[in-house]
């Protein structure tokens, strides 16, 4: 990693539901995308901001920590979920931004009379993979995961697996697909996240970070 300060920075950002919430936050940050950004039409991923020497890029959930991790981003927000699935050793996580607020838990269909205590083995649909593994060895219980990118509530129905590992909010999308929730693995919210080796080379990096602790304080305090 070299020392970045005459370089843009680049802020990378997760294209879904996390930005309608964090778009405020990163405003009373003094981070504001180009007017451009919000043309729904637009396929651009990278974006002029409110600063001339930083630009926002919008990419997909998981893969705003590998771009952050690498420092081909060097700061980010992101769910708790997927900092914690990957676990890079170069990502620093010292914003929560509370928002993006849910849960990752296990669910099966309702009426299914099987206990997972009482397996030895069990398969189970996630987009965690790890975190599913670590949750099912502290029971003693060898997860066999089946990767999925979205969709995991078809999965037992169809046979796939008998278990899914997955996002809650409301509990909506459980029931209306016949599930039930049976255990509750970690909360989740949005946190600011820099490259450890940009926060140490580039004092913009330290800055921003203030910045977004301020902004959340703000927030606590209105
Ligand atoms: N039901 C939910 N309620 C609140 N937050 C959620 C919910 N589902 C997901 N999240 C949070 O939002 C993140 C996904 O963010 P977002 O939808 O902005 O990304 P994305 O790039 O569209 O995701 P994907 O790669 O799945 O398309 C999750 O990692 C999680 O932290
Ligand atoms: O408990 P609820 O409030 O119903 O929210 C849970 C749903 O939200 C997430 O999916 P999302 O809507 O982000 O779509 P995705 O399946 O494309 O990831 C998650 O994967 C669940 O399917």
């Amino acid at each position: 990693m070299t020392d970045n300060t005459s370089d843009q920075l680049t802020f990378a950002i997760p294209k879904g539901r996390i930005l309608d919430e964090a778009l405020p936050v990163m405003a009373r940050a003094g981070v504001v995308p180009e007017d451009g950004f919000h043309d729904k039409g637009n396929r651009s991923l990278s974006f002029a901001t409110s600063r001339a020497d930083m630009r926002l890029i919008r990419v997909r959930a998981f893969d705003v920590a590998t771009f952050v991790a690498h420092g081909a981003a060097q700061i980010g927000i992101v769910g708790s979920d997927v900092i914690e699935e990957f676990d890079y050793a170069d990502l620093y996580a010292p914003v929560d931004l509370d928002i993006g607020h849910c849960r990752l838990s296990v669910a099966m269909v309702d009426g299914d009379t099987g206990d997972a205590q009482s397996m030895s083995h069990l398969r189970v649909a996630t987009k965690y993979p790890n975190l599913t593994r670590r949750h099912f060895e502290r029971q003693g219980i060898q997860a066999e995961c089946v990767k999925l990118n979205g969709a995991m509530e078809l999965a037992p129905s169809l046979g796939l697996a008998r278990r899914i590992v997955d996002l809650v909010s409301t509990g909506r999308t459980l029931a209306e697909n016949g599930l039930v929730e049976t255990d509750r693995i970690v909360d989740i919210s949005a946190r600011l996240i820099v490259n450890r080796a940009a926060l140490k080379t580039d004092p913009r990096v330290g800055e921003l970070v203030s910045a977004f602790r301020n902004a959340i304080e703000q927030k606590a305090a209105a």
